[in-house]
């Protein structure tokens, strides 16, 4: 009997040994070809150009990470194969990269064939548990039709609706400087925190019609907007390093670390704040339109309306319940909290950086603000279309978002082979795009490509004519659907600003001179690291 029992169950256990082996072994033979065979003597991608001294296995990944700015590389290997349309390197586990790196190619996989690209899951693992998957991540169709709904919402006549609270929120702002000045009418601001709570305040109004109130109170680290955006875009180094790491292998889940465990609270509570609006409005909203009365934000006070009443207003006028679901809201109001509030506020602190730095900038800008005021009287403010037409305020604002755009990347993957600018490109291959190397090509821009020159943009010549010339925004149907809507708080903003302070120079930020100060890597933003502290100073002092 003994024996009949064990026949019997021998062969059961031989078998999954069995398995298991031969799972491990091919599993390793795969992976040993991915990793040593293919990039190296199989790939069709493995003659172009790229940088050669890889790690046996990190490839380029660690070496990125180890460079003072999060740009650096890449903008050096564009700058050693300027004429080539992809760069390629090796990224971790030698997955093979290509940079993107020519005006044509930009143009290529941006607008001639965009559809024939989708957003990888690393990019998702890289912003999207922050921003949602919202019309950012969505796809094909369902991305056309989705965007086709959400234009509607940032046409002129809408953004007009936003737009005095933008100037609103710029008086607030600079009232909240004047009640905090010295005795010598004088504050001292990190610009990237004080920024990032100004643009957070902004974002806070105009997506969802909250007053965030970011500038007083107490401050919940468990419970406000404030406390997990910055937990989660200013986080401890150990978990900014995680986060990297999750982007390439997807580790979030396994790692019990407090550092892992304050980003997933953080992204927790993002999402309960944000659903909890979203579920009020839906029904304020109906309650307003049963009642016949016009709806209106409570967080607004009559100045303007938001994003989130709009889409609730969209959804009802064109039927839009199957695409515009309560989930939907709640990850596309998501969306555009992230997406709008830290890239305008990193552009905020460059602009007041240069404006420390360069006084003849900053006096020719307000010479220009203090002459379109000069038509008002009484405390009276020119609309957006007044503020739209100060010509330097624009150059300088395009110059800034060309030179330091606030984003460092975004990536790309076709879904299927393709041949671009003579370069066979096989299906799921990662793109990577920098913005830096698309907005600060010499061949483009010229030999001072990486000077700060709001003058070039009165005359532009040649390829810096095009659109592709500078990505911050992209290009094509995937481009940022804020850009006016950015340019419109970037300027009430800078306008309010230099109306009522003089932007100064630290002792630190003056022994810079004109050098850029150094960076934070890693990092999502092009950030200044540990911040960027100037001085404002009363105008009337
Ligand atoms: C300086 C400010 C901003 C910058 C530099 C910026 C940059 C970008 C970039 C580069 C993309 C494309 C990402 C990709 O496809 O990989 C994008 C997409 C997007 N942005 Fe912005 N953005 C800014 C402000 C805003 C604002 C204020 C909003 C909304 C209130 C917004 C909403 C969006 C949306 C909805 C998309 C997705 C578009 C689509 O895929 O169809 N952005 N933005």
């Amino acid at each position: 009997d003994k024996f009949i029992f064990q026949s019997d169950e021998l062969p059961i256990v031989d078998i999954l040994r069995y398995f298991a082996l031969c799972f491990f072994v091919q599993y390793g033979a795969f992976k040993f070809y991915r990793i040593v065979i293919y990039p190296h003597f199989v790939s069709p991608m493995r003659h172009l150009p790229g940088p050669k001294d890889n790690h046996p296995f990190f490839g380029q990944f660690l070496k990125i990470f180890l460079q003072p700015s999060p740009i650096g590389l890449h903008l050096k290997w564009h700058h050693t194969w300027p004429d080539a349309p992809f760069v390629r390197y090796l990224g971790l586990g030698n997955e093979e990269t290509l940079l993107i790196n020519t005006l044509e190619a930009h143009r290529e996989v941006l607008q001639t064939h965009c559809y024939s690209f989708v957003k990888p899951e690393v990019l998702y693992r890289f912003v999207g548990e922050i921003s949602g998957r919202g019309l950012l991540f969505i796809e094909g169709d369902q991305h056309k039709r989705l965007r086709r709904a959400m234009s509607a919402l940032f046409t002129p006549r809408a953004l007009a609706r936003i737009a005095p609270i933008f100037l609103h929120s710029a008086e607030e702002l600079t009232a909240y400087f004047h009640r905090n000045v010295d005795g010598q009418g004088r504050i001292v601001i990190d610009s990237v925190d004080m920024f990032s709570k100004v643009a957070l305040d902004i974002a806070g109004k105009t997506v969802m019609g909250i007053n965030m109130n970011n500038f007083g109170g107490e401050e919940d680290p468990e419970k406000s907007f404030r406390a997990s955006y910055r937990r989660l875009l200013q986080p401890p180094l150990l978990s900014a390093i995680i986060s990297f790491i999750n982007t390439a292998v997807p580790v979030r889940k396994f790692i019990p670390l407090e550092a892992n465990l304050g980003f997933i609270r953080a992204t927790k509570n993002l999402w309960k704040l944000t659903r909890k609006e979203v579920d009020q409005r839906i029904v304020d909203y109906d309650r307003a339109i049963e009642q016949g009365k016009p709806f209106q934000s409570a967080g607004l006070e009559g100045i303007g309306m938001d994003l989130l009443t709009m889409m609730v207003e969209e959804r009802n006028k064109e039927k839009l319940q199957d695409l515009l679901t309560e989930h939907e809201l709640v990850e596309q109001s998501l969306t555009f909290l992230a997406g709008g509030h830290e890239t305008a506020a990193t552009t905020l602190s460059w602009s007041a950086y240069i404006l420390a730095t360069r006084p003849h900038m900053q006096d020719k800008l307000r010479a220009e603000i203090l002459h379109l005021m000069s038509k008002y009287q009484g405390g009276e403010r020119p609309g957006t279309a007044e503020i739209d037409k100060l010509q330097y305020l624009d150059n300088f604002i395009k110059e800034c978002l060309r030179r330091f755009p606030p984003i460092v990347n975004t990536f790309r993957e076709p879904i299927e082979d393709i041949t671009i600018c003579n370069t066979f490109i096989p299906k799921g291959t990662l793109l990577y795009l920098s913005f830096s190397v698309a907005n600060r090509s010499k061949d483009v821009w010229g030999p001072d490509a990486d000077e700060f020159r709001p003058e070039r943009w009165e005359n532009l010549k040649g390829e810096a004519a095009s659109p592709y010339a500078v990505e911050t925004f992209l290009n094509g149907p995937r481009m940022c659907l804020g850009r006016v809507f950015a340019m419109m708080e970037l300027k009430a903003v800078l306008m309010e600003l230099l109306l009522s302070f003089r932007i100064l120079p630290t002792p630190e930020l003056a022994a810079l001179g004109e050098e850029i100060p150094p960076l934070e890597n890693p990092s999502i933003t092009v950030t200044p690291k540990g911040g960027l502290k100037v001085v404002l100073e009363r105008l009337d002092q």
